[in-house]
């Protein structure tokens, strides 16, 4: 079998599929995305074009090397989002020609079904109440949020009373029924990191995600020193090479790579081995699209340390569709009582509507993440 085409779909909200076909018509789906880079993945993608045509799709390995080591330069956000999303089809064209879901490649189920959390509050945390009030009648236990809004490297009694503040509402609203994550999203610089995690101690958060930036990981053990949640990242890391650094030095609890970012189900699958073998739990990052999710389940379903996945029902950023809009067989995608179900049909496991796609992507639009400004005018992390 010969790949012959690859065809990418630039989609709402900000989501990028990628059509792998094959001169024996098995098609592969995937998901190539930066969010708020999608152009330049989708450049990435058809510069890899070249290469694949007239590749043995099944040599899923042997294409996963040569595209991470051929081009002489390697790794960061967009050559491995390119990657992970050729990767994932790759996946999914070997799982349908042998007629078995991904898991199955990858020596079967270690679970039964997987755990799951939501979004609530948006980029500001807002009416976070009202939404785990609506998301708990549908049995979702587990959430996420922003934990701050802008904070300077050096901010307010004020500023981090108003973070925690949030906080103890919901432990005041809930009590113990529920767990959330708190989302740094890096805003926090490392000074600050160590009065608001010490301040959100006694509200037990489950995680604390991305308490500083990425680039300055080196933070991590210094912060885990100082408290007793657990300190997750991984959404911007991008290959083992980078988590292995992260693990040797310790201080996460969680790693949380993207399978749209980091390389992929080939990529992701040794990283969550690396961090079984530290100890360290994985909880795949995925505020995207049905491919990108099914690629996390399957590695959910085969990974002993996987604890948590993310998925983007009802996310703030999915504004034009939602999660299941392309896909046909959105049953398949069963969440229940907090879990959701591995997919089991051959492949991924996602039966994408291709005619809602190329519709879809007429209109695709160039999402860009917004450019906060503190008060002085200096740039934010957003
Ligand atoms: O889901 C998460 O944990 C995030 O931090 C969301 C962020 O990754 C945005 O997708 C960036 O545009
Ligand atoms: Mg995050």
């Amino acid at each position: 079998m010969k790949i012959i085409k690859l065809t990418t779909y630039r989609v709402p909200p900000r989501w990028m599929l990628l059509k792998i076909e094959t001169d024996e018509g098995i098609v592969g789906w995937g998901e190539p995305v930066i969010e708020g880079r999608a152009r330049t993945v989708e450049a990435a993608v058809h510069e890899m074009t070249p290469f694949l045509i007239g590749q043995d799709p099944g040599r899923i390995n042997d294409l996963w090397q040569a595209m991470y080591r051929g081009g002489f330069y390697r790794g960061g956000a967009i050559l491995m989002s390119a990657i992970a999303g050729i990767d994932q089809a790759l996946w999914d064209m070997k799982g349908k020609l042998l007629g078995v879901p991904v898991y199955d490649l990858l020596g079967g189920r270690v679970r039964d079904k997987m755990k799951m959390y939501s979004w609530v509050g948006g980029d500001r945390p807002l009416d976070v109440i009202a939404g785990i009030r609506k998301l708990r009648e549908v049995g979702i236990d587990t959430f996420k949020m922003n934990g701050t809004e802008e904070m300077r490297m050096l901010d307010s009694a004020r500023a981090v009373d108003q973070a925690v503040g949030r906080i103890a509402e919901i432990r005041e609203a809930f009590g113990n029924d529920i767990e959330f994550g708190i989302d740094f999203h890096g805003r926090v610089a490392a000074p600050m990191a160590k009065v608001l995690l010490r301040a959100l101690e006694p509200y037990r958060p489950l995680f604390v995600e991305e308490p500083v930036l990425a680039e300055q990981a080196e933070y991590y053990p210094r912060l885990a020193e100082s408290t007793s949640i657990p300190l997750a990242a991984g959404e911007r890391m991008y290959s083992r090479f980078e988590f292995k650094r992260v693990l040797e030095q310790g201080g996460l609890a969680i790693l949380q790579p993207d399978l749209s970012h980091a390389g992929g189900i080939t990529e992701c699958v040794k990283i969550a081995a690396m961090a079984e073998a530290y100890d360290v739990a994985v909880a795949p990052h995925c505020p995207l699209g049905p491919v990108a999710l099914a690629a996390c389940l399957h590695l959910d379903f085969v990974s002993h340390n996987a604890v948590l996945q993310e998925q983007s029902m009802g996310i703030h950023y999915n504004q034009g569709a939602e999660l299941l809009d392309y896909v046909k067989n959105k049953d398949d995608f069963r969440m229940e009582g907090g879990y959701i179900a591995a997919l089991t049909k051959p492949g991924l496991g996602v039966e994408v509507d291709e005619e809602r796609v190329i519709e879809a992507s007429k209109n695709a639009p160039d999402w860009r993440n917004p450019l906060w400004r503190h008060e002085d005018g200096s740039v934010a992390e957003w």
